[in-house]
């Protein structure tokens, strides 16, 4: 390990909490460091790499401090930083409920694709809405969509219209906390859905930034991970309007099971969107048709 040159410089700073997060087997240390440093500055991280001579000042190196110890002790970034960037959005995080993950996109991907029309006066109904980021995405690529999110959480419930407001769509959103769409009468054009879909047993085996830090409430999906989507399938049918979608975040190896239970509960798997890495992640789904074939196959 190279020694860091001493001082209260960024570079000094930048160097020693570099190996420090090396150290405690953080991915990528470097710009970890720059994130926190630029974090407790104030300023961002690129202005941290044009001038590292720049020094530190005191409020800076006590805020730098805390944020290095939560980092070490593998408190997500995403919430030391109070932020997470999610589709076009900038969305406040919190441990109330999970941070939005880039895998999640696909489902808004998903779902601009089954309304294609910009124009289309949507009602979406977003269960288990933690930040609102999946609701909120599709609210801001179709401006005369209404969308309704719901959470067990009432901090997350909460959380999510904060992040509406801040992103300019709390006219068109509205955020309660209940159970499911137990609270709701009405039917949706679209109902998106990322429950939490962890089996039980392999929750202590994920990465401390989750096993730790983010709550049973929005992982745990039971003994085989597949709770919430027995009760989402059976609800379903009722929720989806005419012509109605719902797209589901699915687990990965859990396609096949999902869609036997949204056959048997009478809905139709209409295609499912691969993540970035290739696993199938979104499920669209649609209500078979009354009197329609039992399946589409
Ligand atoms: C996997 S997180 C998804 C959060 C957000 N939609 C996203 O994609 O990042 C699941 C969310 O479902 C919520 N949840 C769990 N059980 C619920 C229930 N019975 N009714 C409503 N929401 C629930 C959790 O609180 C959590 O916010």
């Amino acid at each position: 390990m190279t020694a860091c040159e001493p001082g209260e410089t960024v570079g000094a700073f930048l160097c020693q909490a570099g190996q420090m997060l090396r150290a405690a087997a953080i991915e990528s240390p470097r710009l970890e460091a720059r994130l926190l440093l630029g974090h407790a500055m104030g300023v961002t991280a690129e202005t941290l790499l044009r001038d590292s001579r720049m020094v530190v000042p005191a409020e800076a190196v006590a805020r730098f401090g805390a944020a290095l110890k939560a980092r070490l002790a593998h408190v997500p970034m995403a919430h030391i930083l109070g932020r997470q960037g999610f589709w076009t959005l900038d969305l406040a995080v919190s441990p109330a409920t999970l941070i939005p993950r880039p895998d999640s996109e696909s489902l808004v991907e998903a779902a601009l694709a089954a309304f294609p029309d910009a124009e289309a006066p949507l009602r979406v109904l977003d269960l288990g809405t933690g930040t609102g980021c999946l609701l909120l995405a599709v609210l801001s690529e179709r401006p005369r969509a209404f969308g309704i999110g719901v959470d067990r959480e009432p901090a997350a419930a909460a959380l999510a219209a904060a992040n509406a407001a801040a992103n300019g769509l709390a006219g068109r959103s509205a955020f309660l906390a209940a159970d499911w769409a137990g609270a709701l009468a009405g039917t949706f054009d679209l109902v998106l859905s990322n429950p939490p879909y962890i089996e039980s047993a392999a929750i202590s085996g994920l990465m401390p930034e989750v096993a730790r830090h983010e709550p049973g409430l929005a992982l745990d999906g039971g003994p085989d991970g597949l709770d919430a989507y027995r009760l989402l399938a059976a609800a379903l049918p009722a929720l989806l309007a005419p012509g109605g979608v719902a797209v589901l975040e699915l687990g990965q190896g859990q396609r096949a099971a999902v869609e036997g239970l949204a056959r048997t509960a009478g809905l139709r798997p209409l295609s499912c969107r691969p993540d970035l890495g290739g696993v199938d992640r979104a499920l669209s789904l649609a209500k078979k048709p009354v009197g329609g074939p039992a399946s589409e196959d």
